[in-house]
């Protein structure tokens, strides 16, 4: 926030003030549209009573943003006492208290909800700051008011009921939201009931609590249901898909929390719980997965094959073991080391979209996202449909030129957004973009067991997973892969050649015989087909999120407290 911002907020008319008592000093409380507070010392009570210690200090001012405030409401008795016996006589003094609650950051990009508590002279003051605050909350469109919640009991270390019911509900009832909250009963509840029975109109927004495989299922049946009520095929490849009107939100209580971890930058269920009541809004990407022109899912995050796709497999006959399993089947996959031989055809971003080693990472207000989502927008297909009328006489499918890549590999990982998670806290391709509208392809080519081992360790340090001699990656907008066996893209495909034919020349997949086929790991959900089509769509959905924030620069923080005439500002 730019201070010339602050001095436009301080001028706001202001809607309601007051004197009152905060921490043993009478304050001047103001509340404008935009703010709370600007609160300063204009008396100083000298041993009022025995409790009152002597205060003389400077006058101070404080405020809080409007947009950061979770709710307000009367103090319970207790709530004055909790933090130190001795108050209890002192704030029965002014026994009609009534709290603010606010977000406040604190350390790696977590949020923790704060409590002021002001005391006012009479039951009518109070009433009327409480309702004043909440009416000013309540005008914030952007917020949710109804929220849809699907709890998975099963997740991560079984504890979602549990994180959503001590951390999270709390707060979502201090913002005065209301919840449908359905705790699912097996495998695809969620999905199933998004698809067909939910009445969409009577929710603000849905919210899921588990680990990717959860979000998964949310996902698959918002977009899903989108598409059936605007009677879109899914079954096209090519088909642009209807952006989902609900904003979705991840309470992270999984095993990998990579989607959490890389919208938010960490995988805490308050911070998230508090993005929802911000009423944040981060959109992404999602890709389309095809066999044989019928569609298989959707996938945000990870599509990967060979290393990921098997240890996933194995990982799956190992739930029992929580999210350890990742760790054992990691370390039995590697020991394998099973490379898969295969076609890859891509279809590279060459609109100026940065590179998957540009060293630019997506940050809140991406102007690489915001550039990409022009630059869909340019290719999707009514306009391309519209380009191809206008040069009916040149061959125009707006796909571009696409490159085919043969070989034999360890891995191939498909990472729409970074893929950070506390396994690996830059992620599988650590600049990779949540919604630019492309996909970073990596190609992991067969390798010693060592060489693929320093490949790994580098996913969790610093160092360049991509600065090696057997790994190459692509920002891209499509790809295919077909398997060794089922392989045919022919020779004349390796020329320039539009996408489409492609496509159409790759013959029919033969059906996965499990031999020498990895799995796809598709956000964590196997996919037993090998030979796979996958299309990126851009922004197609939102999340309650605002990406990760930028960490120290001046003009980038958010000032939510201002203390005295020094400026405090937070990250
Ligand atoms: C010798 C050190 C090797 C360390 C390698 C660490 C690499 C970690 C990269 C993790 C990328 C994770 C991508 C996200 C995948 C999730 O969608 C998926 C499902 O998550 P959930 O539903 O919460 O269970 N998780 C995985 O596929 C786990 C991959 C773990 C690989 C070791
Ligand atoms: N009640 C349930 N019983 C069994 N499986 C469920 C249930 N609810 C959801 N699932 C499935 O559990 C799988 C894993 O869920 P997820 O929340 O990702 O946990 P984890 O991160 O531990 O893998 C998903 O495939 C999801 O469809
Ligand atoms: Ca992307």
């Amino acid at each position: 926030m730019l201070i010339s911002e602050f001095f436009i907020m301080v001028n706001q008319p202001t809607l309601l003030s007051s004197q009152l008592f905060y921490e043993n000093r009478v304050v001047e409380v103001t509340l404008n549209r935009v703010m709370l507070g600007f609160w300063k010392e204009i008396e100083t009570r000298r041993k009022r009573s025995a409790s009152f210690n002597c205060i003389s200090k400077d006058a101070d001012h404080h405020f809080l943003l409007v947009s950061e405030i979770v709710g307000a409401r009367e103090t319970e008795e207790e709530d004055q006492t909790n933090k130190d016996g001795g108050r209890k006589h002192k704030v029965l003094l002014y026994p009609y208290a009534f709290t603010v609650s606010y977000t406040e950051r604190t350390k790696h990009h977590c949020w923790r909800c704060k409590d002021i508590i002001f005391h006012c002279l009479d039951e009518a003051q109070r009433q009327q700051w409480v309702q004043t605050i909440n009416n000013q909350l309540s005008l914030l469109s952007i917020r949710p008011k109804r929220l849809l919640v699907y709890i998975n009991p099963y997740s991560g270390k079984q504890r979602g009921k549990w994180i959503y019911e001590q951390r999270v509900a709390p707060l979502f009832s201090r913002a005065s939201i209301s919840t449908d909250v359905i705790v699912t009963e097996s495998a695809n509840h969620a999905r199933d009931h998004l698809k067909t029975e939910v009445d969409l109109k009577q929710c603000d927004g849905v919210v899921c609590v588990g680990g990717d495989g959860m979000f998964s299922e949310v996902v698959h049946g918002l977009v899903s249901r989108t598409q059936s009520d605007s009677r879109v095929d899914q079954n096209q490849p090519n088909q642009d898909l209807v952006p989902c009107a609900l904003r979705i939100g991840i309470i992270p209580a999984g095993s990998t929390d990579c989607i959490c971890y890389s919208t938010t930058g960490t995988n805490d269920p308050v911070t998230s719980a508090l993005h929802i009541i911000m009423g944040d809004s981060q959109p992404m990407d999602v890709c389309s997965v095809h066999h044989n022109n019928t569609f298989l899912r959707y996938s945000v995050s990870l599509l990967g094959y060979g290393f990921y796709g098997d240890v996933l497999t194995d990982s799956e006959r190992k739930r029992w073991m929580g999210p350890s399993r990742y760790d054992f089947s990691g370390l039995k996959t590697f020991l394998t080391h099973q490379y898969y031989e295969g076609t890859v055809a891509f279809l590279p971003a060459e609109d100026n979209l940065g590179n998957p080693r540009d060293k630019i990472k997506c940050r809140t207000g991406c102007h690489i996202c915001e550039q990409g989502a022009n630059n869909a927008h340019l290719l999707s297909g009514d306009h391309v449909h519209k380009m191809a009328e206008e040069n009916s006489d040149k061959e125009t499918s707006g796909d571009g030129v696409w490159r085919v890549i043969r070989g034999k590999f360890l891995a191939i990982n498909a990472a729409s957004m970074s893929c950070a998670c506390p396994r690996s806290p830059r992620g599988l391709s650590p600049y990779a973009h949540l919604a630019d509208g492309t996909t970073d392809l990596i190609l992991v080519r067969k390798a010693s067991r060592l060489d693929f081992l320093r490949h790994l360790i580098r996913h969790t340090n610093k160092d360049d997973q991509f600065d090696m001699s057997f790994v190459e990656v692509h920002r891209v907008r499509r790809f295919r892969f077909v398997p060794k066996h089922s392989s045919v893209i022919s020779e004349v495909d390796l020329s320039e050649t539009s996408g489409k034919k492609i496509c159409n020349q790759v013959c029919t997949a033969h059906p996965n015989d499990d031999t020498g086929h990895s799995n796809w790991n598709c956000d964590g959900e196997i996919l037993p087909h090998a030979d796979i089509q996958v299309s990126v769509h851009c922004q197609l959905i939102r999340l309650f999120a605002r990406g990760v924030e930028r960490g120290t620069t001046f003009d980038t923080y958010t000032c939510s407290v201002i203390e005295g005439s020094s400026l405090s500002w937070q990250a």
